[in-house]
């Protein structure tokens, strides 16, 4: 199996670090004092690692996962774009049983480590979001385009600077995004007017809410409509995260502190 040896010695020849994906405390040991440019990415830092990047949620996916460990190491200054970077981790398992080598590139910054790390919302609640409003970008609603508007965290001061379009179907619930049951509510009433209202925990204080902010020092792409322009000066203006689902070209984009920070198509997830 020497050609096989060798494949690997290839793999992981010349890299710049070597990044550890949830390490158990024993696979972490043994690379601790040897190399250079070791950065843990996991929930936790339980193995006490110098060089660390949380992940705020478990991506299933190793692209995502991956893409969102090199994103943060570049946004902490922990590897520069260019980088080459040996990755060990679990696909299949919590055991590391994948090495892969890769490229930190500008190009896969996408926004996403920042927008978990430095939202108000949980983490999570701010995921359970963006799924759907990809899984409506993807689908639609009965299979044609819908747009729609969710206002993630800061719940009070947005309702302060909304008013309501129609009567509020959350009024009395205590129903939080994530359920089943509540994405596909989520999925009815995106059909109407106004923006969803969901709080730092995630549940949800209001559907139809026109949305009142000033657009003063927005800066907002061209050709972007009213609701976007909505959904990004509400960010500036409160400490919510705006997610919005455009119907007319289908792309999810993401706004926090009055700027386009994260645009994606639905397609590609
Ligand atoms: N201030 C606002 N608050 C809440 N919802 C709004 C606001 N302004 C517009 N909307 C919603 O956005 C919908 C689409 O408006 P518009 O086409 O101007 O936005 P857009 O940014 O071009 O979005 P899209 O790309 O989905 O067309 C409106 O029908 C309305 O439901
Ligand atoms: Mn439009």
């Amino acid at each position: 199996m020497s050609m096989l040896a060798d494949f690997l010695n290839d793999l992981v020849a010349d890299v710049d670090g070597l990044f550890l994906f949830s390490p158990s405390s024993s696979f972490y040991e043994r690379f601790e004092s040897v190399e250079t440019g070791l950065v843990v990415v996991a929930p936790q830092n339980s193995v006490g690692a110098d060089q660390f990047v949380e992940l705020p949620l478990e991506f299933e996916n190793v692209r995502d996962r991956v893409r969102f460990g090199l994103e943060g190491a570049m946004d902490e200054d922990l590897v520069d774009s260019g980088d080459v970077v040996a990755c060990a981790l679990g696909t299949f398992g919590d055991d590391s049983d994948t090495i892969l080598r890769v490229r930190a590139d500008e190009k896969m910054h996408s926004g996403m480590y920042d927008l978990f790390t430095n939202s108000r919302a949980d983490p999570s609640v701010i995921r359970d979001v963006f799924e759907v409003a990809i899984e409506l970008g993807k689908k639609g609603q009965k299979g044609s385009p819908v747009g729609a508007l969710f206002v993630v965290g800061d719940a009070g001061k947005v309702m302060n600077k909304s008013r309501p379009l129609s009567y509020n179907p959350f009024e009395k619930s205590h129903v939080h995004v994530g359920d089943p049951i509540v994405n596909v509510m989520l999925k009815e009433f995106s059909r109407l007017d106004g923006a969803f209202v969901i709080s730092d925990s995630g549940k949800i204080v209001s559907a139809y809410r026109y949305l009142e902010p000033g657009a003063e020092g927005v800066d907002i792409p061209k050709g972007l409509g009213a609701r976007h322009m909505a959904g990004g000066a509400i960010t500036r203006d409160t400490n919510a995260t705006a997610i919005v689902l455009s119907e007319s070209d289908g792309l999810v984009r993401a706004f926090k502190g009055g700027r386009l920070i994260l645009e994606l198509d639905p397609e590609d997830y």
